[in-house]
């Protein structure tokens, strides 16, 4: 690749850099561009419809100020303006900024687009980057200075006009990134010069990352080095609007705002121009898992998203950070076995702060359920599989079992080449060890108990055709029958270890028992039983393990 034809970032020289050290400890004040920067960027501009639509939503969401559009671009952009006023739609909590060029004709046209407004945001924007002055508006430094501050004098102008107490201003400086950080200050400050901000009406310098050039860390940087040569500082409010175009504009807004912004402009899932803009929906749930209050409410995810689809005609990919479809799932054995047992360790001690391996946000607190957490493939383990069984359908596999068990789903999904559903993982395990009734089926049994507490059992079985009946004697009904068993089958069965627990399964309760048997020629052998007695599902799940036992002797004659 021909990288000799790119020329790398030429960042500042800064001394005693403040921001590594600091904290976000609070959400900073939101703007939505969803309607503006988004809109712009959209194959097919939303309708009006679509934009009352979108802005009523955002409303919902909690922003409290909201690019509503560009009034002088089209005529569906100014009526949108117009109708969100003349219906009195804003909420009086609520401020609309629009965009305009500092350009006469579209300076009025924006003005009147904003007439009778209670409260506005005119945000008036020019390039500032080397490139742009050179070869877009072929202007020097000093006549794009005129140009801001001439914008700046005429806005304030219009704003008399229509009444000064309705507007507050806010100047971007564009593609400040790709111009000298001194001159970005030089222009910043004469337009504050001009609007002269005050306690009462402070002025909004948003520093927009057009185009993503430098790392988030030079960006920042550039931020606190802005930060502390602004004048009027106390009465200015610095906002951030980033672009994504290398893929770190969260990480710019995240690292500009602990180098001193007040501010953070962007939009839902990060719809924008190219790469999209800076994802407020990421970085408000960023903040939310440090603790921090994010001042939007994003729980319920599946609205957003369907909002978000049916205004942009746009998908959500399904690794978008707290968004997309997958982010909640874990299909590999290691990572299914850590939040298995994080999730346990929660629930029994009663945790009241999340804490659970390869979930940073519990997916409740945006609307989704556990029931993809865990997702089952050949790329997945036992803890996985028992997840799902006791999740959907209340086994509580032993240890061992569960051992036992994990590879058999491995085989299957990697033969099939496939996700299992929970139910063929279900059915699997009931194929596998449940009341299994080959060869041996296990028709009746009686039990009698002794005058010195040892229990007599005769059962009668269907064994390769043929009725037969065993009898045993021992410490208790297991012991006893698994002697009998033993006869029948010509090989001394031990039972190696035992668990069982109620099923709860709409009115009917029944019990399951787990039992792991051990043959005298060195055979481990799982099995199970369901039945509503817990003594009749233990001799099924003795029979179940022999059944296994003796269907692997077959096929290895
Ligand atoms: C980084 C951003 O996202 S900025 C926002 C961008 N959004 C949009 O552009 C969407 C809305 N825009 C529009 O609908 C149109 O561009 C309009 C209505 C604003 C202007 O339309 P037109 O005048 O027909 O065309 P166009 O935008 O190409 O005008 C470019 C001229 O404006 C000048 N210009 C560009 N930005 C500005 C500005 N902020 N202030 C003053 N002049 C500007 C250019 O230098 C150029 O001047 P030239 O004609 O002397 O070469
Ligand atoms: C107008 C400004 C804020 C903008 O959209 C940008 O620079 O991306």
């Amino acid at each position: 690749m021909n990288y000799q034809k790119y020329r790398p970032y030429k960042k500042i020289k800064k001394a005693n850099r403040r921001w590594p050290d600091n904290e976000i400890t609070k959400a900073p004040i939101w703007c939505s561009v969803d309607l503006r920067d988004g809109n712009q960027a959209l194959e097919t501009p939303m309708n009006l419809e679509q934009k009352i639509n979108f802005f009523n939503y955002l409303v919902k969401l909690g922003f409290k100020e909201i690019e509503v559009g560009f009034p002088a671009a089209s005529d569906t952009e100014y009526t949108f303006t117009r109708t969100l006023i003349d219906n009195k739609m804003i909420p009086k909590d609520v401020t609309i900024q629009v965009l305009t060029q500092l350009r006469s004709h579209i300076l009025e046209r924006t003005f009147a687009s904003l007439e009778g407004v209670h409260k506005a945001i005119v945000h008036l924007y020019n390039s500032v980057s080397t490139i742009q002055r050179d070869v877009v508006f072929r202007k020097s430094k000093e006549e794009i200075k005129a140009l801001a501050v001439d914008g700046a004098r005429q806005a304030k102008k219009l704003a008399k006009k229509y009444g000064e107490e309705r507007f507050i201003f806010e100047y971007s400086p564009e593609s400040f990134p790709g111009a000298e950080v001194d001159y970005v200050v030089e222009v910043c400050n004469a337009v504050l010069d001009e609007l002269k901000p005050t306690s009462e009406n402070k002025v909004i310098i948003n520093l927009p990352n057009t185009v993503e050039l430098c790392t988030a860390n030079v960006f920042a940087d550039l931020v606190e080095y802005i930060c502390d040569h602004l004048k009027y500082r106390e009465n200015v409010i610095v906002s951030l609007h980033s672009h994504n175009d290398r893929g770190t504009g969260i990480a710019a807004s995240e690292l500009g705002l602990m180098a001193g912004a007040d501010r953070i402009e962007g939009t839902l899932f990060g719809n924008g121009e190219r790469t999209g803009n800076m994802d407020i929906v990421n970085f408000a749930l960023n903040l939310l898992t440090q603790g921090v209050d994010p001042q939007l409410d994003f729980s319920n995810m599946d609205e957003m998203i369907k909002v978000y689809e049916e205004s942009t005609k746009m998908s959500i990919h399904p690794r978008h950070p707290y968004a997309g479809k997958l982010v909640f799932t874990a299909f590999s054995g290691s990572h299914q076995d850590a939040i298995n047992k994080g999730m346990t360790h929660m629930e029994k001690e009663k945790l009241n702060y999340w804490d659970v391996p390869y979930l940073p946000i519990d997916p409740k607190d945006v609307g989704r359920n556990y029931d993809a957490i865990i997702r089952i493939n050949s790329q997945s383990g036992k803890g996985g599989v028992s997840y799902i069984l006791k999740t959907h359908y209340d086994l509580q596999l032993p240890k061992a079992m569960q051992q036992d068990f994990g590879p058999i789903i491995t085989q299957i999904s990697d033969q099939g080449n496939k996700e299992l559903t929970p139910t063929e993982i279900y059915q699997a395990f009931i194929n596998e060890y449940v009341d299994i009734e080959s060869p041996l089926q296990l028709i009746n049994y009686v039990e009698q108990v002794d005058d010195d507490h040892q229990s007599a059992v005769r059962a009668n079985f269907i064994f390769e055709g043929k009725k037969v009946a065993i009898a045993g004697h021992g410490n208790g009904v297991i012991d006893a029958f698994c002697k009998g068993l033993s006869d029948l089958v010509g090989q001394k069965i031990d039972i190696a270890s035992y668990n069982e627990h109620a099923l709860e399964n709409g009115s009917t309760s029944k019990a399951i028992t787990y039992i792991q048997i051990h043959t005298e020629q060195g055979t481990y052998s799982y099995g199970s039983g369901i039945s509503p007695s817990v003594t009749r599902s233990s001799l099924q799940a003795i029979v179940s393990a022999t059944n296994r036992v003796l269907k692997k002797a077959v096929v290895m004659q």
